[in-house]
């Protein structure tokens, strides 16, 4: 028995991420998991670089909000995750509450993700209202005792915690989606046939020297020189000091590719700290 570590309360859309991945591996291997909630995604993170949890399902990317900081930041700060699967999870926002008409409500609760997704809604529908971050979409749901409260989450946890929605579908844009990555500690791998015929994508992060022209070019020619595809990457700060960065790469070859040893023997002439966080693929979720 496997156990799989999530954002939490239940219901949230990274329990829904982890119950995908869990249906899967009931579908093709002989592995059985069991899901344990946590109150933060650093949380989730953190309990298996302890060996608390054997995976963790955490948010990277949303498609409309971008990158989950927290989440690339905590890669980069522990030293013992790898990345080993990656799958992308349609995000429908409900408002729930127990009131009886938007009128009433005074509050709304939820992740800053899903009050960002949901701005325009916000704002046409709710414009006076206090809008308050919480560390999950379903953290707000304790809440909603107070009728004058209202949490953004999932239709699925409105059904979980029996609780009634006052709106449906309420992300600003349809088509919204995050991909998530389930990560182990670098040995603890389940045996994923997905990966049989290799990986389609590796994840890096590098600092580079000094802060010179040209010094994140060389990088990315190394890429280029391989053929290898740059599909995303993202900068955060070093936190050293202003202006400083981190650059996060997702690149489109396995690591064990001689294209991409070739392109990270030539990177590491270029980068100060440069980590690995592996290869992977999107499991389709829509073969479940
Ligand atoms: O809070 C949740 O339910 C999460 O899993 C994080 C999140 C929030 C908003 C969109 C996607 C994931």
């Amino acid at each position: 028995m496997i156990s799989i570590a999530h954002l939490g309360p239940s219901g949230t859309y990274a329990e829904l991420a982890a119950l995908y991945y869990v249906s899967w591996l009931t579908k093709n291997t002989k592995i059985e998991a069991s899901l344990s909630p946590y109150p933060s995604i650093f949380q989730t993170l953190c309990s298996v670089a302890k060996g608390e949890s054997d995976l963790a399902v955490v948010p990277v990317e949303n498609s409309i909000q971008g990158g989950v900081t927290v989440t690339l930041d905590t890669l980069w700060q522990l030293d013992n995750l790898q990345i080993q699967l990656a799958l992308v999870v349609p995000i429908t926002h409900s408002l729930i509450s127990r009131s009886e008409s938007l009128d009433s409500i005074e509050t709304v609760y939820s992740h800053p993700q899903a009050l960002a997704q949901c701005q325009k809604w916000l704002e046409k529908h709710l414009p006076k209202v206090q809008l308050v971050p919480t560390n999950s979409t379903t953290e707000g749901l304790e809440k909603l005792e107070n009728l004058q409260a209202a949490a953004i989450s999932s239709l699925r946890a409105a059904q979980l915690y029996n609780l009634p929605t006052l709106a449906n579908g309420i992300n600003d844009y349809p088509e919204n989606c995050t991909r998530f990555w389930v990560v182990s500690q670098p040995g603890n791998t389940p045996n994923h046939e997905i990966l049989k015929d290799g990986a389609f994508y590796t994840s890096l992060a590098f600092s580079v020297p000094a802060n010179l022209p040209g010094v994140l070019v060389k990088p990315l020619q190394v890429f280029a020189n391989q053929d290898i595809n740059l599909s995303k990457i993202e900068s955060r700060p070093t936190k050293r000091s202003l202006g400083e960065y981190l650059f996060f790469m997702d690149l489109e070859a396995d690591v064990s590719s001689n294209e991409m040893q070739s392109a990270l023997a030539a990177l590491s002439n270029y980068t100060e700290i440069l980590k690995i966080f592996g290869s992977y693929n999107v499991l389709p979720i829509e073969s479940l």
